[in-house]
């Protein structure tokens, strides 16, 4: 990476954004779409870090913990929700929301130079994409219930001897920390009905998110059809089950798409997600707490757990794992995990954030390489990392006993 007092670090910064520019207009497959847009992303971040003084550069990183809390202060005031026309000045969003027409221009001003709201005059705003998304209850919800985790993150760290969070059993995680509770995030969201609805609010627009990319939806993450078919003799086999599978959106893509591939579609879920959401046809429930018993639904072809493990830490997952040895019919039976991985080396900033907010559950991102020693630990072996058109990669695993 440049160094911002090299003279020529602006230029050179320049040039790999032009080449990556390039590389993303000539990328043709979503994988390479992907890839080439986190690259130019993270290039575009460095040319603006060139660009700046050491001090400058510094200064800016240090004062931006006050983006979250305008945005937090601009939701509970009323600033995001809905605007009676296109365009609003200071004074009229005082009106609409009773706050100080000056507060609310000094507020606006951190969110529009962060991209939030377009500024179209002198204390006059627009909507834009991002403050339109950002309005979404679900987003803030999800800030809020979040937020004492990972802002007390220094003391809780400080306080556990700066052990990774999850490695030690028996300690808090830093949510539980931040919360002062002894609920886990799980736990927690089912006692909050207003965050479970933002969180479920949330899988749910991730879920159209991923659907738009392509027509067969979820029916495409793995070759289903091709991998599991042979293996279904009778339609009381088990093709699928979804293990913490939320709403059924992956099974009810196969279901709709893949009308080929006999077999039972199963949805595991905890009882009081199954109590909450409308079971997709053809799709059949268990009630399952996947830490506390042995899997129930024995001899399937694959058992799915997608974006499961990055929640929970190594321990944990490991026992989510043990917990499914019983079920496996060996040559038969395979586990498929889908999560982002992360690359040994240069991660997109947006991977790193996110391998924070699960650590605050004492869970947390991995590479191939802690994925490998995670899966062996517990009995396993990864047989395949397939990566998808998303940010993540499908891990085909096996029993290796
Ligand atoms: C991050 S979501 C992933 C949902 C879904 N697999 C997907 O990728 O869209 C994690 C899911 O695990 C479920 N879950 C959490 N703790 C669980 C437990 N102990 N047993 C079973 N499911 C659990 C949650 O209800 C939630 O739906």
């Amino acid at each position: 990476m440049s160094s911002p007092t090299q003279p020529n670090a602006a230029d050179e910064a320049f040039q790999r954004v032009q080449a990556a520019y390039s590389s993303l207009s000539g990328a043709k497959d979503p994988a390479s779409i992907m890839k080439a847009k986190s690259q130019l992303s993270s290039l575009a971040m460095e040319l603006s870090r060139a660009v700046q003084s050491p001090h400058e550069a510094a200064t800016a990183f240090a004062m931006h913990n006050a983006v979250h809390p305008c945005y937090r202060a601009a939701a509970d005031c009323g600033i995001l929700s809905q605007w009676p026309k296109e365009t609003m000045t200071a004074s009229e969003l005082a009106d609409k929301t009773g706050a100080d027409s000056r507060l609310i221009v000094r507020v606006m001003r951190i969110l529009t130079s962060s991209g939030v709201f377009t500024e179209v005059g002198e204390e006059s705003y627009t909507h834009n994409a991002l403050s339109t998304t950002l309005s979404i209850p679900a987003f803030l919800g999800m800030v809020k219930f979040t937020s004492p985790g990972v802002s007390r993150l220094p003391e809780y760290l400080s306080a556990t001897s700066y052990r990774n969070p999850g490695s030690t059993i028996g300690t808090s995680t830093p949510f539980q920390y931040g919360n002062s509770t002894p609920l886990t995030f799980y736990q927690a969201l089912a006692k909050d009905e207003k965050a479970r609805n933002g969180f479920d609010d949330q899988m749910k627009r991730h879920v159209s998110m991923e659907r738009a990319k392509s027509q067969l939806g979820f029916a495409l993450i793995y070759d289903f059809q091709g991998e599991i078919g042979p293996l279904i003799t009778s339609s009381e086999d088990v093709a699928l089950v979804d293990v913490g599978g939320s709403q059924g959106h992956v099974l009810e893509d196969v279901k709709k798409h893949l009308t080929n591939l006999k077999g039972r579609l199963i949805l595991e879920e905890l009882p009081e997600t199954l109590e909450s959401i409308k079971v997709p046809e053809g799709v059949e429930t268990v009630p399952y707490n996947f830490l506390e018993s042995v899997q129930p639904v024995k001899g399937a072809a694959c058992y799915l757990f997608r974006q499961i493990f990055l929640n929970w830490s190594d321990k944990n997952g490991q026992q989510i794992l043990r917990n499914t040895i019983p079920a496996l019919k060996p040559g038969h039976s395979r586990v498929l995990i889908m999560e982002p991985v992360l690359p040994p080396t240069g991660a997109p900033l947006q991977a790193a954030l996110m391998d924070i907010q699960m650590m605050q559950m004492g869970g947390g991102l991995r590479t191939e390489k802690q994925w490998r020693a995670f899966l062996s630990e517990a009995g396993f072996e990864a047989t395949r990392f397939l990566r998808s058109n998303s940010a993540y990669t499908v891990i085909e695993a096996i029993h290796k006993p």
